[in-house]
């Protein structure tokens, strides 16, 4: 089988090790071999991205617009081939998978656009007779570190804001699912880059990952994955004084109040919390609900869930792929279990299910009659498993949604716009969604959380340059 390389720069490069990308719907099938980067190679991934910044940030903006917006048509030309890689990769279904990698595409032609509309400000002077300038610089060179569960849009999302605002790349994906990633850097690399400015190091996170945290000549990261990791990130980051950005955790809720629209709301809480097999950061793993409409809406979301089709992510039918792999199917088993030790009543699922192929197959669950103090409802599962928690109003719901350590997506189902605009004013969170998913997000605005959730400048949308671009401020006497 051929072996994918690293690109490092400016050639796609072997490595003493290597890894296969197993099928998650179906164990026996290698979506592919990927190469593990050595620390030394991951040296000279940032060696080459140093020796590239000069000249790349100063490069024309109409260069770097054509390059990304090549990415972005290549990417939509090949979206069912790539949709199929993804899904085959990380289970989540066809059209999840598919519409994901139109998401990457959207995401390399806005910052496409992006590159066109960079500004500055001109200002007067506290002192007559001078002028004040501000102006946006690129960085440097960005450690991106990526999760498996977004294998190309988050990658997306931080490779075309770096590459937009004139900043070198080395890009560490996740070692669970190369195949996207490789097939994004092969892109980026025929759409012209030149020598150094992208590198690709697939390979371990302690490996890996580890090299970029600690190597002096990373001058930024942004990463998105588990809080652990995030926390190892942000003390590194310390230690070098170098800017950061982390996305992690998540512990979503989902109000559902008397006066909501039933069907919306089922449709929200299934999509929110089941969808992408559950592994979103985003997903709704807490259900607060009225006491007036609880017993309504637990009914419904069994019934919706006995028609949820649980089966391998690329067969046309199928709205719940598999877990990702065994550890994390052995952590889903785990909360379960805790679940039912702490008291919750397993109202639905959480079965193993055998299938065609062998492949994770987990019964969404549901669990109900849950409490706020119970682990299922203050520790990130990240698998189709939530909890219904039973509340008596409107006041109480908003003190259970709040009451987490995390702060990423808060969602609430009514029909009652006072309500609604209390809960989007009140709710600790970065995004606040109204009968709709807490999941699910466009891609020209702020994506963030707040608490535990996230650290740094928001991520996507103008907001990026936040993060990727650094203000300077110029006094000239004329
Ligand atoms: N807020 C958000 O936007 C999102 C948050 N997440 C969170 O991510 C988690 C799931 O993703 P998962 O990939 O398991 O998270 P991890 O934190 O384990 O991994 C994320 C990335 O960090 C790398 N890594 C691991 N250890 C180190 C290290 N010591 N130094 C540097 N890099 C390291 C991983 O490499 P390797 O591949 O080798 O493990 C991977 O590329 C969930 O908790 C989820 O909530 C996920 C998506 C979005
Ligand atoms: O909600 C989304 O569309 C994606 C957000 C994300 O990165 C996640 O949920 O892991």
């Amino acid at each position: 089988m051929t072996l994918h390389q690293n690109f490092i720069a400016g050639s796609w490069v072997d490595a003493g090790e290597a890894a296969e990308n197993i099928n998650p719907s179906d164990t026996g099938d290698v979506v592919g071999r990927y190469a593990r980067a050595s620390r030394e190679q991951a040296e000279q991934a940032i060696a080459a991205a140093r020796a590239a910044f000069p000249a790349w940030s100063r490069s024309g903006i109409q260069q770097r617009h054509d390059i990304l917006k090549k990415v972005s048509d290549e990417i939509v030309a090949r979206k069912d081939e790539l949709g199929r890689l993804l899904a085959r990769e990380e289970g989540k279904t066809l059209p999840e998978a598919t519409g994901e990698v139109l998401r990457a595409a959207q995401i390399f032609d806005f910052f496409s656009g992006e590159t066109l509309r960079l500004s500055g400000e001109k200002l007067p002077s506290t002192r007559p007779g001078i002028d004040v300038e501000l102006t946006r610089e690129p960085v440097g060179v960005i450690g991106i570190i990526t999760p498996w569960n977004f294998p190309i849009a988050i990658p997306a999302w931080k490779i075309a804001p770096a590459l937009a605002y004139g900043n070198t790349v080395v890009f560490k994906p996740a070692d669970l699912v190369p195949g996207s990633a490789w097939a994004l850097a092969d892109i980026i690399v025929r759409a012209g880059v030149p020598e150094g400015v992208f590198n690709l190091v697939m390979g371990r996170g302690s490996v890996v990952g580890d090299t970029l945290l600690n190597s002096p000549g990373v001058d930024a990261i942004t990463f998105t994955g588990s809080v652990g990791t995030g926390k190892k990130v942000a003390a590194a980051c310390v230690e070098h004084m170098r800017k950061f950005q982390l996305e992690m955790g998540g512990k979503n809720p989902l109000v559902v109040l008397d006066d909501a629209d039933l069907d919306v709301a089922v449709d929200v809480a299934v999509n929110g919390a089941f969808f992408s097999t559950g592994q979103r950061c985003t997903a709704s793993s807490r259900l607060v609900v009225t006491e007036g409409i609880h017993d309504r809406f637990v009914a419904a979301v069994g019934e919706r869930l006995k028609a949820l089709v649980v089966d391998d992510a690329v067969k046309p039918g199928t709205h719940v792929g598999p877990v990702v792999d065994q550890s994390q199917l052995d952590q889903d088993m785990s909360y379960i279990d805790i679940g039912k030790q702490e008291g919750a009543r397993l109202a639905f699922g959480g079965d193993l299910l055998k299938r065609d192929t062998p492949g994770f197959y987990l019964q969404p669950a549901l669990f109900t009659e849950t409490t706020a103090g119970m682990r299922i409802n203050r520790e990130e599962i990240f698998g189709p498993v939530a909890s219904v928690m039973r509340v008596k109003n409107y006041d109480e719901a908003l003190a259970a949604a709040n009451d987490t350590v995390f702060g990423l997506s808060s969602g609430i189902c009514t029909t009652s716009l006072k309500h609604a605009s209390h809960f989007k004013r009140n709710a600790e969170a970065g995004m606040v969604m109204v009968n709709l998913p807490t999941a699910g997000v466009d891609y020209h605005v702020p994506f963030g959380g707040r608490k535990g959730s996230s650290f740094g400048p928001r991520e996507q949308g103008r907001y990026a340059a936040e993060f990727f671009t650094t203000v300077k401020t110029a006094y000239t006497l004329p």
